[in-house]
C-alpha cells in the first residue's frame, strides 16, 4: 500500500525515510539551534521541524528508538506519542533521560521513530451487561494458575 502523506520540512535535516524495505518506522531527527543537555530524570520537548497532513483514518505514532534507550537511557515519556490526523502543528518529541548521567541531544540526532497506522473511531452502544467469556473478568496474571 502506498499512501501520499503531505509533509513540510522546516529543518536542514533530510526527510524521514524507511531505513530498510521492511522497516515499520522512519527515524525522526531533532531540529535544534543549540544542543540540549538533559540531566538525569529531566524531560524536554524536542522540535523536529516536521509538519504533516495525514489522511483521515490514519495516525502517526512517535515511538522510542531501542538503540537510544539501551545506550543512553533516553526514551519518549509519552510513548507511543499520538499525532492526530487533524493536527497541523510541528511534530515534537517528549524525551526523558532515565540514565544516571547527563545526556546531550544535538541537531540531527535521530531521537525517535514515526509509525503511520490505520485507526478506527467507534460509537458507543450502552448496555446493561457484557457477553460471558472463558476469561470473563480475569486478568493481571490470572491464567496459568492451578
Ligand atoms: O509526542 C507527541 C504527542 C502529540 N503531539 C501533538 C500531535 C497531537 O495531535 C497533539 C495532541 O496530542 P495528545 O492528544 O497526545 O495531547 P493532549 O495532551 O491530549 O493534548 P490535546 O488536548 O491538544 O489533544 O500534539 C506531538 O507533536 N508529539
Ligand atoms: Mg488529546
Amino acid at each position: 500500500m502506498s499512501l501520499q502523506v503531505k509533509i513540510i520540512n522546516q529543518s536542514t535535516n533530510p526527510l524521514p525515510h524507511y531505513a530498510t524495505s521492511g522497516s515499520s518506522g522512519m527515524d525522526i531527527r531533532a531540529n535544534l539551534e543549540s544542543p540540549i543537555t538533559l540531566q538525569p530524570l529531566e524531560r524536554t520537548l524536542v522540535p523536529t521541524g516536521l509538519f504533516i497532513e495525514l489522511l483521515e483514518g490514519f495516525e502517526a505514532q512517535i515511538r522510542p528508538r531501542s538503540g537510544l534507550a539501551i545506550k543512553q537511557g533516553i526514551t519518549c515519556l509519552n510513548t507511543p506519542g499520538t499525532i492526530d490526523a487533524d493536527y497541523r502543528g510541528e511534530i515534537k518529541v517528549i524525551l526523558i533521560n532515565l540514565s544516571k548521567e547527563e545526556q546531550l541531544i544535538q541537531h540531527g540526532d535521530r531521537i525517535a521513530q514515526m509509525v503511520i497506522q490505520k485507526v478506527e473511531q467507534v460509537s458507543w452502544h450502552e448496555v446493561e451487561a457484557l457477553s460471558e467469556t472463558e476469561r470473563n473478568a480475569g486478568g493481571f496474571g490470572h491464567t496459568g494458575k492451578i
